[in-house]
């Protein structure tokens, strides 16, 4: 497709490089033909390979309008959510053209890889705008369900401002209720443990809410923070799951200079969601509030 041209609403995009795929996605990098503004290109197949499959076909669709939906109506409400700028569809796929980043697993990587944590003032600066952006999601009564860094994309000049991605999963809950069965989604390393211990029979569906997306905040942070992740050193899915699912204490925090960042930390990494704060607690911790503009 690369290199294919996309009408999109009457503006024409050619199409560049791929530069990400989901399930039924294909992610392109393109420019805004009149600012010359980077922008990625979401295309979202509603086709079952070569031939439709109804069911199949209608549940792609239900997902794009969904994602879309959700973005769109985000859009005035959160700023750290991926703008839109242009959208379409037709009977074969659906389009969705947003500002273009880097996603912060590519700065992750250099950094994971060679064992180093990111600067303390890059870790508070992403960690800060990441939490405003879920605080902003729950406080209206939304879960994200698959926060982790590959969702963040860095925007902006120097790269320094985050914008959520990938609203695919993502729910609305009603007032009083904190979480709801859902197929269960995501990497093990993101995975909350009362997800995994919530696992309902041989079903794939575990309990999923707030304060699933505030565990994966947490092990942002510790990557961040560490240069590695708290369950990297078991090697498998499944070793990851089989430790969550037996987690009954907290995971110890190694030391760290910055005493408020272990604090909330500790928090967000605590194993009993229960215990786990909210996300208006962890946007009112010193370590995200202190030292707030
Ligand atoms: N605005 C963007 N800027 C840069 N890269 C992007 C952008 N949007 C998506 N990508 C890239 O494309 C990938 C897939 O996008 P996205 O997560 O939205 O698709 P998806 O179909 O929902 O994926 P999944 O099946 O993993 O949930 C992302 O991980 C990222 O690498």
């Amino acid at each position: 497709m690369a290199g294919r041209r996309i009408s999109v609403r009457g503006t024409t995009y050619r199409l560049e490089n791929q530069i990400g795929h989901g399930l039924h996605s294909l992610v392109y990098a393109s420019r805004d033909p009149r600012s010359g503004r980077p922008v990625a290109i979401k295309i979202i197949n509603f086709l079952h390979g070569s031939f439709s499959v109804k069911a199949d076909t209608e549940s792609r669709r239900q997902s794009y309008w969904k994602e879309l939906q959700m973005l769109l109506y985000l859009q005035p409400l959160n700023p750290y959510i991926i703008r839109v700028l242009n959208h379409d569809h037709n009977d074969r796929q659906g389009i969705i053209v947003m500002e273009r980043g880097e996603t912060l697993r590519d700065t992750l990587i250099e950094h994971v890889l060679g064992g180093k944590p990111l600067p303390g003032a890059t870790v508070h600066l992403f960690w800060t705008q990441m939490v405003e952006a879920i605080y902003y999601m729950h406080q209206l009564g939304i879960v994200h369900g698959d926060v982790k860094p590959e969702n963040f994309i860095q925007v902006g000049a120097d790269g320094s401002a985050l914008r959520l991605i990938d609203m695919g999963i993502s729910f609305r809950l009603p007032p009083n209720v904190t979480s709801r069965l859902k197929t269960a989604a995501g990497t093990p390393d993101y995975v909350s443990p009362e997800m995994v211990n919530s696992r309902v029979g041989l079903s794939s569906k575990s309990k999923c809410g707030y304060k699933a997306d505030i565990w994966a905040l947490g092990v942002i942070l510790f990557e961040m923070a560490f240069g590695y992740r708290p369950l990297q050193s078991l090697r498998s899915n499944e070793a990851k799951l089989n430790f969550l699912g037996k987690l009954r204490r907290d995971i110890s925090i190694p030391p760290h200079p910055d005493k408020q960042l272990r604090d909330i930390l500790k928090r967000c990494l605590r194993s009993n969601p229960r215990r786990r704060p909210g996300a208006d607690e962890v946007f009112n911790h010193p370590y995200v509030s202190g030292r707030r503009k």
